[in-house]
């Protein structure tokens, strides 16, 4: 049942995944409901919720990531990953691209490190820490620096700046068109695109903020 919801939300984002990437998103959506039991990792508890407002929700931005990226082997950190969300939506659809996951909270770095392992994904780690202090050699270096449900645009691009290596963009997954948080915004900060998707199943407006550090600050 939730193999057929998946393929059918796969087929309307235009993604072709293998059998063994549709069956890894499957067994990552049982960790999830698993162990936040435990772990307290989403407020979202019913099964069919998590696979339209997280699942789908993440896969929704693998296209727009890709076509930005050009499919390259790229190093990708998830700030405020929570359960994984997108970075290990990310790590099983693109194996290319290295993902690194970084939470404030323990138990929530400690749940990526249990899921790297246990999906058998040599490209994902999480990383327990607060983004404003990743250490020089967890920080520094990111093609994409990505986030989900976290901050505001300000707080988020402040935070990570120094997670970017040049040439990089920040891609922020947000709700409805943030006009204000793009208006507050330091001169330093430039967002380039701002991307509408349509979550299969899912009736409210999602969108990605692409942004670059301004070039000539
Ligand atoms: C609302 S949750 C979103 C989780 C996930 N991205 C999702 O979409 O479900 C925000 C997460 O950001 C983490 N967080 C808050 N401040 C942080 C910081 N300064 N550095 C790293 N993680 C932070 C929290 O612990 C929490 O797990």
């Amino acid at each position: 049942m939730s193999r057929d919801v998946l393929i059918s939300g796969l087929r309307a984002l235009g993604l072709q995944l293998s059998d063994v990437q549709v069956s890894l998103l499957l067994d990552y959506l049982a960790l999830l409901q698993k162990w936040n039991k435990v772990y307290n990792l989403t407020a979202v508890r019913d099964p069919a919720e998590m696979m339209t407002h997280h699942l789908l929700d993440s896969l929704a931005a693998i296209g727009p990531l890709l076509r930005q990226t050009g499919g390259q082997p790229i190093k990708l950190l998830d700030v405020g990953s929570g359960g994984g969300l997108p970075g290990v939506v990310i790590a099983i659809t693109c194996p290319q691209i290295q993902v690194s996951c970084v939470d404030t909270v323990g138990k929530k770095a400690a749940f990526i490190q249990q899921a790297s392992a246990a999906l058998k994904l040599p490209n994902l780690r999480g990383v327990h820490a607060r983004v404003e202090s990743l250490k020089a050699e967890e920080g520094g270096g990111f093609d994409v620096v990505c986030s989900r449900a976290f901050a505001s645009l300000v707080d988020f691009t402040t935070w990570s700046s120094s997670a970017l290596k040049p040439g990089a963009v920040w891609m922020a997954m947000k709700g409805k068109h943030p006009a204000d948080e793009i208006a507050a915004l330091p001169a330093l900060v430039s967002v380039f695109h701002v991307e509408q998707l349509v979550v299969p199943g899912l009736d409210a407006e999602r969108c990605i903020v692409w942004l670059r550090p301004s070039p000539s600050v």
